[in-house]
């Protein structure tokens, strides 16, 4: 990253609402920004412009405000900070398509496609453009995201700062080296689906039991919202909370008897590695080209 003098809070709040916010790409992952984004107050749906070339994409982020449109050169003309949310494969294509309206000095890109390298996307926008890619996820939606950040080579402190205080609006905003950014996407890229999957499931098991689906569902998910709040408000080892729920001679430990198994924990450890390993294949593609 470049060296430049950080500014204080107030003044990159300022910033951020100054920022004019484009999406290159209008699907699942950037309606879940931008709404959180709006949500946030930080953000005008005014400020934000997205294209897409799925018509219906757009009928949907035209209902949250925003300002839409087929043309991708149009984003990047008329934004401060392009976040790139198009589908891997299609992050060259994109940014050579708008290659020409890019302003170095004026525009800075950040790319949440999983595995998709800086270097590449350096390599395919104008000399000295700033990058800085993203790994975060749907939680975003309703302010419980995660987010890991890294800035690419020509990056400024406050690009930085800028980025992580704007993904901080929508959940929890961590820097780190870029080579970490594939396992990220393995653990919370990814993750919310592996949750999804287990409350889906949780509430299955009650169903079975003779619980209401309704009533099922929502234990369910309050309670991995209520255990994730504990170990993150503890800080405790998540082992040593499950230890608590477990009384001697109980009914959790039986149940997690039955979970291992059935090799709960290796099947996630194994999720978590088959997911990271597909987005470093993912950045292979984009680095070879
Ligand atoms: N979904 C998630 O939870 C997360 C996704 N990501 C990353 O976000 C990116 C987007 O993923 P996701 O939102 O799930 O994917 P989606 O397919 O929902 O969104 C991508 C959108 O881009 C549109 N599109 C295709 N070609 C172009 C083009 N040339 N110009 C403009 N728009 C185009 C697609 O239209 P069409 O469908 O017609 O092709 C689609 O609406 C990916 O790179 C992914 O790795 C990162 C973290 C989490
Ligand atoms: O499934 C995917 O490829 C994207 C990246 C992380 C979450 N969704």
């Amino acid at each position: 990253m470049a060296s430049n003098q950080g500014i204080g809070d107030s003044q990159i709040k300022d910033k951020i609402s100054n920022t004019m916010v484009g999406f290159l790409g209008g699907g699942r992952m950037a309606q879940a920004m931008a709404k959180g984004f709006i949500s946030s107050g930080l953000v005008r749906a005014r400020n934000i412009i997205v294209s897409d070339k799925n018509e219906e994409m757009l009928d949907q982020l035209e209902s949250i405000g925003v300002r839409t449109t087929m043309d991708n050169r149009e984003v990047v003309s008329n934004s401060d900070l392009i976040v790139v949310a198009v589908k891997p494969h299609i992050v060259q294509p994109v940014l050579r398509e708008v290659h020409q309206v890019v302003s170095p000095d004026k525009q800075l890109f950040v790319s949440i496609a999983a595995g998709v390298t800086i270097k590449s996307m350096e390599e395919d926008l104008p000399e000295g453009t700033r990058v800085v890619r993203v790994m975060p996820n749907v939680p975003a939606l309703v302010q419980a995201g995660a987010t890991v950040m890294s800035p690419g080579t020509h990056a400024v402190s406050d690009d930085a700062e800028l980025v992580q205080e704007l993904l901080k609006t929508i959940g929890i905003c961590e820097e780190g080296p870029e080579s970490l950014l594939d396992a990220v996407t393995g653990v919370s890229g990814s993750g919310p689906a592996y949750a999804f999957a287990a409350i889906e499931s949780l509430a299955d098991g009650g169903v079975k039991m003779g619980l209401p689906r309704s009533l099922a569902i929502k234990l369910a998910a309050q309670t991995l919202l209520g255990a994730a709040k504990m170990v993150l408000d503890t800080g405790k080892h998540p082992g040593e909370l499950k230890d608590e729920v477990c009384s001697p001679g109980g009914t959790t430990i039986c149940a997690m008897h039955t979970l291992e198994k059935q090799g709960f924990r290796g099947t996630l450890i194994d999720a978590v590695e088959a997911a990271t390993l597909k987005a470093r294949e993912l950045g292979a593609k984009s680095a070879n080209k």
